[in-house]
Parts: C-alpha cells; sequence; structure tokens
C-alpha cells in the first residue's frame, strides 16, 4: 500500500516579506508536492493563506486583525490561494480539489465520514485535496483559529502514516530562539509532556496565529491516533522529499501507537466535548493505569449540560485533563451520583447502570509532567 501524508503549510511559509501570499511559494510547494506524488506517496494538503491572499484585494491597508475583518478578506482570499494552487499543480498536470472545514465538522459522525468519503475518492482519482478551515462560519467557539490541529485532525480522520507541519523554524526549540539565542533544536520525541508546552511559545511572525504551542498539540492529537509527526522547514528543493525520507531539518515526533479504531478516535480526538466530570486520587489511578470503568464513588464534580452518550472531558483534583469517555449519566445524574456508593449513586441518579464512563468508551489523553527530549 502506498504511504499517506498530510502536510501542512502555515501563512509564515507562504508570504512575502510586505504579507500578501507568495504566488512563488506556492510554487515551490506545488514543485515539492508533485515530486512526492509522482513517486507514489498520497498527499494532502492543509494550508492556511487565505487572509493572506485576500487582504488587499478587498482594500485593507494591513493584515486585518478583527475577526470579521478576518472573515471576509480570508472569503476573498481562498479563492486566490485556490487560484494560485490550481495553476501551480496544473503545470504538473494535477487536479486540486478545495475542502473547507469547521471544528464541529469532526464531531458530527455523518460529516465526519462524508469528508471522510470524499478524501478518498479524491485521492483514488488522483485529485489534491486542499483543506483550510471554513473561514466564514468558524465563531469563536468553534473555531480551530489557527490551521494545525486542522492537520492533524484531518490526518487522523484520512488515516495517514505521517504529518508534515511545515513553519519558518526548523523545529521545537528548548527555549523561543527569538528570546533566548542559545535555544537548541529538539531533534525527537518520544512522548508529549507539559513541559514541552511550556518551553513553546506563541506566534513568531506578524502573519503566523499558533505558535510552537498549537503546533505541539497537533502534534499530540495526531500521536495519540497513531500518525507521526514532524515539525519544520521546507525552503529549498528537495527538502520535503529529506523530510519524509527521515533527513528533515525539523523535530520528529514519534508514536508507537497504531492508528486507533474509528470510535476510539472519534472520543479521543474528534468529537466536541460537551462537559467536564472532576474525579478524586482513586479514580484518577483506576482510569489511567488500572483499565477501570469511571463510577459515581469516584466523582466529586461536573461542569457542562450533557446528556447520556456525549463525550465528556473527566479533569483531577488539580484540573488537569486525564482522558475523554461517552457519558451514561446526563450532568445532572452525575452531579446526584457523585461520590456515593454504587446503590445509593443508581437509586439517587435515577439509571440502572453502574458505570458513568465504561471502559470500553475511554480514551486516555492525559499528558505527563516530563519526558525524556533527544536533542
Ligand atoms: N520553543 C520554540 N521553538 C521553536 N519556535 C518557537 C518556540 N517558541 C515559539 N516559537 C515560534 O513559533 C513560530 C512558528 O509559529 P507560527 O508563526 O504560528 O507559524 P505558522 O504560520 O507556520 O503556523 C516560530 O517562528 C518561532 O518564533
Ligand atoms: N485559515 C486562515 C488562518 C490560518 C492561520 O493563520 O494559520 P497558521 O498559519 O497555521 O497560524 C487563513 O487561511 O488565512
Amino acid at each position: 500500500m502506498s504511504r499517506r501524508i498530510v502536510v501542512k503549510i502555515g501563512s509564515s511559509s507562504l508570504t512575502s516579506e510586505e504579507g500578501g501570499l507568495s504566488r512563488e511559494r506556492v510554487r515551490f510547494f506545488a514543485d515539492e508536492l508533485s515530486s512526492l506524488l509522482k513517486s507514489g506517496t498520497q498527499v494532502l494538503l492543509v494550508t492556511s493563506g487565505a487572509v493572506a491572499a485576500g487582504f488587499r484585494r478587498i482594500g485593507y491597508a494591513a493584515r486585518p486583525q478583527q475577526v470579521h475583518q478576518k472573515q471576509a478578506a480570508a472569503a476573498v482570499g481562498q479563492a486566490l490561494l485556490m487560484e494560485a494552487y490550481q495553476e501551480a499543480f496544473g503545470v504538473h498536470g494535477l487536479a486540486v480539489a478545495q475542502i473547507l472545514l469547521t471544528r464541529p465538522d469532526f464531531g458530527s459522525r455523518t460529516r465526519s465520514q462524508y469528508a471522510e468519503r470524499t478524501i478518498e475518492e479524491l485521492l483514488k482519482q488522483g485529485v489534491v485535496p486542499i483543506i483550510n478551515e471554513n473561514d466564514t462560519v468558524a465563531t469563536d467557539e468553534l473555531k480551530f483559529s489557527e490551521n494545525d490541529t486542522l492537520s492533524a485532525l484531518v490526518a487522523n480522520l484520512a488515516k495517514a502514516d505521517a504529518l508534515y507541519i511545515l513553519t519558518d523554524i526548523e523545529g521545537l526549540y528548548t527555549a523561543d530562539p527569538r528570546v533566548d539565542p542559545g535555544a537548541r533544536r529538539i531533534e525527537r520525541i518520544d512522548v508529549i509532556s507539559e513541559e514541552l508546552y511550556r518551553i513553546a511559545g506563541g506566534a513568531g511572525s506578524s502573519v503566523g496565529t499558533g505558535g510552537m504551542r498549537s503546533k505541539i498539540e497537533a502534534a499530540r492529537i495526531a500521536m495519540g491516533g497513531g500518525v507521526a509527526t514532524f515539525i519544520g522547514r521546507v525552503s529549498e528543493p528537495g527538502q520535503l522529499a529529506d523530510a519524509v525520507d527521515g533527513r528533515g531539518r525539523g523535530t520528529y515526533f514519534t508514536t508507537s501507537l497504531h492508528s486507533l479504531p474509528a470510535r476510539k478516535k472519534w472520543i479521543g480526538f474528534l468529537a466536541v466535548p460537551q462537559g467536564k466530570i472532576f474525579v478524586d486520587a482513586g479514580a484518577e489511578e483506576a482510569l489511567l493505569h488500572g483499565g477501570k470503568s469511571l463510577l459515581p464513588a469516584g466523582i466529586t464534580g461536573a461542569e457542562g449540560e450533557f446528556h447520556p452518550g456525549d463525550v465528556v472531558e473527566v479533569a483531577n483534583a488539580e484540573g488537569r485533563t486525564l482522558g475523554r469517555g461517552v457519558t451514561h449519566y446526563s450532568a445532572w445524574q452525575t452531579v446526584a451520583a457523585a461520590g456515593l456508593p454504587s446503590d445509593e449513586a443508581t437509586r439517587r441518579a435515577g439509571v440502572s447502570r453502574i458505570e458513568v464512563i465504561h471502559r470500553d468508551d475511554w480514551v486516555t489523553t492525559h499528558v505527563k509532567k516530563e519526558a525524556q527530549l533527544h536533542e
């Protein structure tokens, strides 16, 4: 079977000095991706650049800051962005397709299945799927606000072998190199830890939005679904092939996980959680290390408006997220049963099942405090 990869190109890699879309950069990436395609690799492209491509055409002097202006600029720019890709891939005899997605599209099983099927068909026909956020309808809560998370969800959805997040810096450094000139590059990461989020700063350029933090979050989501991830820079011909061959200028995130079954992937990464359940230390141990179900006795509280069948997040006393699961209790039933022994809990909540979250419906997403870094 041929290798399938997702390549994400950030705004910082696609813009000229003045902040507009650089057609030359678009051509460069189309050339790099076409070489991979010709060697038999299946490629999905997640690209930013709509705002960059559109803000001048709409009449703004500089990249806008207000959300509705960004949305308007993206609406103008998305067509221009696609036109640029169409032309650049056309030189190689390749057709492109536009796919616009928002967060809830992944949370809905029907919508994500349609997206998955469309992508499969496009790849089968040798078309390059080009994906961006649907900025017009992406309100704050529904927004990725950067395309890093979007690319990780796409990689999970399309069951990709690897995700390549291309940016303006050669990977993750021990500190933000803009602030600390002594920062060293981390070559390989096997486990995402809280420490990584600490050393990662925000966006480096005026056009990028996520910075390193959102790229690490993307790596965590992709790795959780069994997708190896690379974060780094590709600026010269041949460097994308080098990155795919493991010789890239950047940081490699490895994963020993195999692709999760579709349902677990949905629970762990694709669904939008409808609330949060807080648990005590005993329940934390049972969920993380005991392979057990979550029972009312270990619950200390809940927030949000959730119903049986919804995905909820589970957090410990410090508020750290441990994982996600499908709840069999509604929010009020969870609160009514919290801390009680089984008989009394089911009676108070008016339910017959004792498990609030069954272990088969549980996915651990807990992030360790520290892990080894390979510099
Ligand atoms: N620890 C770190 N290592 C590397 N880069 C970092 C780190 N912390 C913050 N950054 C910044 O993240 C930037 C890349 O993110 P961003 O500007 O959002 O790019 P993109 O548009 O490609 O998504 C880099 O230019 C860099 O300045
Ligand atoms: N979706 C928008 C913004 C996305 C964005 O800036 O993302 P990123 O370059 O990943 O920080 C666009 O295409 O301009």
